[in-house]
């Protein structure tokens, strides 16, 4: 195993898990998802969780998120800060406008009318849909809709981001734009010194090795971490270089072995 910029339990990490398990249900029918999982992110870190189908990367992010609680172990999330979550499924409110999606989180936050509209126009701009704020979710293709509810949990104002699956339902060519916008705005959250932690699930090593500035992989159930690695690989990145298949063949050789110890 490679090794990490951060130590299990260190104050400093955006995301620190210690020894955490989960199981659901009780007795005969109990499931351990997760077993002892440790793993810190550092602050403006980007992490992607890799693994067989049904070995708990969305358990774990849902435990970070806050969702459900541990059965083992703990988690702390770095100034208590609040995690903005993104799923395979944009989940907009299809009778507000793009726009009031966005103000949403706002709203909530109590920021005043003034300031949410061009704080909307801001971040409508950042994820390039500043001309759409007027229409509604229907109207959008599926990516445009990724990038509403992209623009809607950074108005959270979070510093951690959890992702699960997030392009999944999307085609090739649309991934590829939202994978080029997001590592542009979370290279630009880092360099302005206001770091944007990324946690990142995904089963498309491809993905990961594009992405993460670490991948980490999980054993088929219970998940265990059993191999991580540094992406050494300078940005802006294409899923298509040499650089990042290398990467990625690495990864699929060692989930392919652990699926076939498993079966699953
Ligand atoms: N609420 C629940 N009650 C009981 N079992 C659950 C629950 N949620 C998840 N599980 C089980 O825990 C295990 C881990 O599930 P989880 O969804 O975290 O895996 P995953 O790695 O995200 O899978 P996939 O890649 O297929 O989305 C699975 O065996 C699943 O059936």
């Amino acid at each position: 195993m490679s090794t990490t910029t951060t130590t299990p339990g260190s104050a400093s990490a955006a995301v620190a898990l210690s020894a955490v398990t989960k199981v659901y249900g009780r007795g005969a029918d109990a499931v351990v998802a997760l077993d002892r999982v440790s793993l810190d992110v550092a602050p403006g870190e980007f992490v992607c969780l890799v693994g067989a189908s049904g070995c708990g990367k969305s358990t774990l992010l849902n435990l970070v998120a806050g969702l459900d609680t541990v059965s083992g172990g703990g988690i702390q999330v770095g100034d208590d800060a609040r995690p903005g979550l993104m799923f395979q499924e944009p989940a907009l409110f299809p009778w507000l406008t793009v726009g009031a999606n966005v103000e949403v989180p706002l709203k909530l936050r109590g920021l005043p009318a003034a300031d949410r509209k061009a704080r909307v126009a801001e971040l409508l701009d950042t994820v390039h849909l500043g001309d759409f704020a007027r229409r509604r979710p229907h109207e959008l293709s599926g990516g445009m809709r990724q990038r509403v509810a992209l623009a809607r949990t950074l108005a959270l104002d979070t510093p951690v981001l959890l992702m699960d699956e997030p392009f999944g339902a999307l085609d090739a060519m649309t991934r590829d734009s939202l994978h080029d916008e997001l590592e542009r705005l979370w290279t630009g959250r880092n360099a302005a010194g206001t770091p944007l932690t990324v946690l990142f699930v995904t089963h498309n090593v491809r993905e990961a090795a594009r992405l993460a500035d670490r991948i980490v992989l999980l054993s088929s159930r219970p998940g265990r971490v059993i191999y991580e690695t540094r992406v050494d690989v300078s940005r802006p990145r294409r899923i298509d270089s040499p650089e990042v298949a290398a990467v990625a063949a690495d990864v699929t050789d060692r989930l392919r072995a652990e699926v076939g110890r498993h079966g699953h």
